[in-house]
Order: C-alpha cells, then structure tokens, then sequence
C-alpha cells in the first residue's frame, strides 16, 4: 500500500470516530432529556412540596390588603385567622366609611393636628376586627405587617385575639408601641414575630400559563 493510500485510509478511520462520538453524545442528551422528562411526570403524580405553609399565606394575605391602602408613606394589612385556619377578617388601613379620602389629609407633616391623618386613619387592625364574618373572634390569630399601635392593641385585647404574628417592629421605641406591648402581654397575648421562609412570594399573571392575555 502507497503512503497516500494509507493517509487515506487513517482520516477516513478518524473521521469514522468522530462521527460515532458525537452520535454518543447525542444520544447521551437524549438520555438526560427522557429521564428529566420521566421524573417531571412523576412529580406530577406527588403531593407538591412547594406550596405555601399557613403563616406565610396569611402574612401574603396581610401584605396583598395592604396594597389597597391609599397611604401614600405606610401602607399596612392585618389578616385574622380562626383555630381552624380560616380567615375571619383582612383590613388596611384608610379613612373611615363615607369619609372622603379625597378630602381628609393624607399628610403628617402639618403643625396643625386637623391637616393630618393621624386624626382620621382607622389602622388596618381595626379595620379587620370591623371586617370581621364570624360571630366573635376569641381565640383568634392576627397577623399584621406592623407591630400594633396602642390603641389597636385595645381592640386586639377585647375582641379575645390571643396571638399577634407581626412583620416588623420598627417603631419599638416608640410610647404607643411601649405601651401597647404592655396591655398586650397583661392580657395574655401572644406576640410572634414573623420569619418569613420565601423572600418572595410572586403571583405574576403573565406566567400562569392559562392562555390570559396581558
Ligand atoms: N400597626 C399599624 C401601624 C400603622 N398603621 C397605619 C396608620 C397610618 O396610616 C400609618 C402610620 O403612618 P406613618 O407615620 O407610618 O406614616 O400606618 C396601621 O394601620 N397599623
Ligand atoms: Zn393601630
């Protein structure tokens, strides 16, 4: 056999080799594709694992409420829950029934009281106790994104809600906290702040893949 003959050979027996590799990895893919395929179907046939545990859902409640509020610096939601998990009441904070919003105050800066809207804002506290579809709420959990005032600390203690899950504690030095914190631990109530387990729970519209058009 001449030189030339066997080169020939050598590059058609390597190019042989290359083509069987890549139809190896090839193959290799597909095999990775139809096992992530097959254990997709099999999560498909399991309980979720994923899905939102009672306290997170109810403080998502309470944060979804506060959305509404027209506040324009603090907006606040509070979600009332019953011992069987149930939501008894969701409020926000805002000007009281047939109160314009469009004409109180909004502001908090005025030296005059009546120009701003600590005189005339229900809390989102009170707003849920009011909210409130069950007979009584005795027993009751509240969860609220702000750690309540004095005054919503009173509503708390007599509508008989024995817990408070919070979110934040930002103004603990504050004498309405300070007190608050006093008449609720007088009366037995239990006060737990929140740890949140997701720092996102996300509901976006345009992933939902239920052919909504946005
Ligand atoms: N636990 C809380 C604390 C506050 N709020 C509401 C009441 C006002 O709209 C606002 C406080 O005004 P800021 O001084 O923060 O501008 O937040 C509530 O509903 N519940
Ligand atoms: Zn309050």
């Amino acid at each position: 056999m001449s030189a030339n003959e066997s080169d020939k050979i050598l590059d058609e027996k390597n190019s042989l080799h290359e083509s069987l590799s890549k139809l190896s990895v090839n193959k290799d893919e597909s095999d990775i594709n139809d096992s992530n395929k097959a254990a997709n179907l099999r999560d498909l046939e399991k309980k979720r694992e994923d899905y939102l545990e009672w306290p997170e859902y109810f403080m998502a409640v309470a944060f979804l409420s506060a959305m509404r509020s027209k506040d324009p610096c603090t907006q606040v939601g509070a979600c009332i829950t019953d011992s069987n998990n149930r939501i008894v009441g969701v409020g926000y904070n805002g000007m009281p029934i047939g109160c314009s919003d469009e004409i109180l105050p909004w502001g908090k800066t005025s030296s005059k009281p009546l120009e701003n809207k600590y005189m005339y804002v229900c809390h989102a506290e009170m707003n849920a106790i009011m909210n409130k579809n069950s007979a009584d709420l005795r027993g009751c959990k509240l969860y609220v994104a702000l750690f309540p005032c004095n005054e919503c600390a009173k509503l708390i203690i007599q509508a008989g809600i024995k817990e408070v899950v919070y979110m934040s504690d930002k103004h603990k030095s504050k004498p309405s906290t300070e007190a608050s914190k006093m008449m609720l631990n007088m009366a037995g109530v239990k006060l737990q702040q929140f740890v949140p387990k997701n720092s996102k729970i996300v509901i976006d519209f345009k992933e939902i893949d239920w052919n909504i058009s946005i």
